[in-house]
């Protein structure tokens, strides 16, 4: 459900500005027409540009999408050349077969070896589909179109049966795949496939929506490369939330008046030493993802380690207590289904004062385990108005709390 909830965050916007520019495109307004033919070839400069960085950042199925998307387009274009003409299945409907298997596919890069067997992937799917298509073009298909008839008809209607039918089923099978793993990569690749089926729009300005289309999947793609990379360097590799490299640069934003939390997970070494790194990992993100969760306007960080790190701004103390001490019951009393250990555990005695409650339920497969935190709180003052004495004063706090036992909250002024 959150994967879906993903994807369509990332898909709809894409959508929704190429359905605003098929609206215009089919306004047919002059300047359009003018601007189609002048900038004829923008699409396909834009196509290697998004290629040529997608090679350098090693998305190398996206560079593949950028050089086969360029075909299509190629085809309208120049209708002389021969070898690129195919309407009995149409060109698009033969690469999105094989865009679709390099969707389930990864990136590989561009070694000879594993280009070698990019192409033979692309060839066998595109194969796959053209034989399928001569198979079910040559007999009577009512139940095809009868079938079909209950799909939206708005956008269907320019396709056969069959080669809706075909559209259709390779874009579940991508879904399915992007479903199972929406990743900026995945998604951008997902809506290129569902604008693919416009290079094939009939009609006078076929050019043009082939134009749009083609230029919406190149920013698309750009922009996903681009947001990959933002991720790499401003997020947390294990949890996916904000990192320490994040929290300096959000620093820079804040005013005069905020709040540092530290907090730092209780005997995390016991917990470690007792499941295992694998399952201390796990821990950490479900932990993580609680903290992103903290009301009150807190922004959370992961510092390093089992540290986070929250900024409140514009808070002060006061005003942020009952959320953290929210945010702590919800800790604790939270019960993280996590997978058994990989390896087996050392065998450890927790301390008799660890507060860190491991309830095994079943000692091979799921287990529920509980984990508490301690914070410390620290606002901007006077004495300390530069980011690190603040944190250090919170630093100080969060020692405070565990020396009071843990699992709790503690102030520095
Ligand atoms: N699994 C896992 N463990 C980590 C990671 N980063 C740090 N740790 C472990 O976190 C533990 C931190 O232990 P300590 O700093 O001794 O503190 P603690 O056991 O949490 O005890 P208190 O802070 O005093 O409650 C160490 O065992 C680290 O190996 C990580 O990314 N994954």
């Amino acid at each position: 459900m959150q994967n879906l909830q993903l994807l369509a965050k990332r898909a709809i916007p894409a959508l929704i500005l190429l359905y605003i520019s098929t609206l215009v495109a089919q306004s047919a307004h002059p300047l359009l027409i003018k601007w189609s033919s002048q900038l004829s070839y923008l699409p396909l400069i834009a196509l290697a540009i998004a290629g040529l960085i997608a090679l350098q950042f090693s998305r190398s199925r996206m560079a593949l999408f950028s050089l086969m998307l360029m075909l299509p387009y190629m085809a309208q274009l120049w209708p002389d050349i021969s070898w690129l003409k195919h309407d009995s299945p149409p060109l698009p409907l033969l690469l999105m077969a094989s865009m679709v298997w390099l969707i389930w596919d990864k990136d590989r890069g561009f070694a000879l070896p594993n280009a070698l067997l990019s192409i033979t992937q692309v060839v066998i799917a595109a194969s796959a589909v053209y034989l399928i298509f001569q198979q079910l073009n040559a007999q009577p298909l009512d139940w095809l179109t009868s079938l079909v008839s209950w799909l939206p008809q708005r956008y269907l209607s320019a396709y056969s049966p069959l080669e809706a039918a075909l559209y259709v089923t390779l874009l579940i099978i991508a879904l399915i795949r992007v479903g199972l793993r929406p990743t900026n990569n995945h998604c951008a690749l997902f809506v290129s496939l569902l604008l693919l089926p416009m290079l094939q729009y009939p009609g006078k300005q076929q050019l043009l929506i082939s134009q749009l289309a083609l230029l919406t999947m190149a920013v698309l793609f750009l922009f996903s490369v681009i947001m990959d990379s933002h991720n790499m360097a401003f997020r947390d590799e294990l949890t996916g939330i904000p990192s320490r490299r994040a929290l300096m640069q959000y620093v820079q934003t804040l005013g005069k008046k905020y709040v540092v939390v530290m907090a730092d997970i209780d005997h995390f070494k016991s917990f470690n030493d007792t499941y295992g790194h694998d399952v201390g990992d796990q821990v950490l993100r479900l932990v993580a993802s609680r903290m992103t969760k903290v009301t009150g306007g807190g922004k959370a960080f992961r510092y390093g380690g089992e540290e986070f790190t929250i900024i409140f701004p514009r808070k002060e103390p006061a005003e942020i207590k009952a959320h953290l001490e929210a945010l702590r019951e919800d800790i604790a009393n939270y019960k993280m289904v996590i997978r058994g250990p990989d390896r087996p555990a050392k065998k450890t005695k927790q301390t008799a004062q660890s507060r860190t409650k491991a309830k095994t339920k079943d000692s091979t497969a799921k287990q529920s385990v509980q984990v508490t935190c301690s914070f410390g709180v620290a606002p901007r003052s006077q004495t300390s108005s530069e980011f690190m004495a603040v944190m250090k004063q919170a630093d100080q706090a969060l020692y405070d709390a565990k020396k009071a036992g843990r699992n709790c909250v503690k102030s520095r002024a």
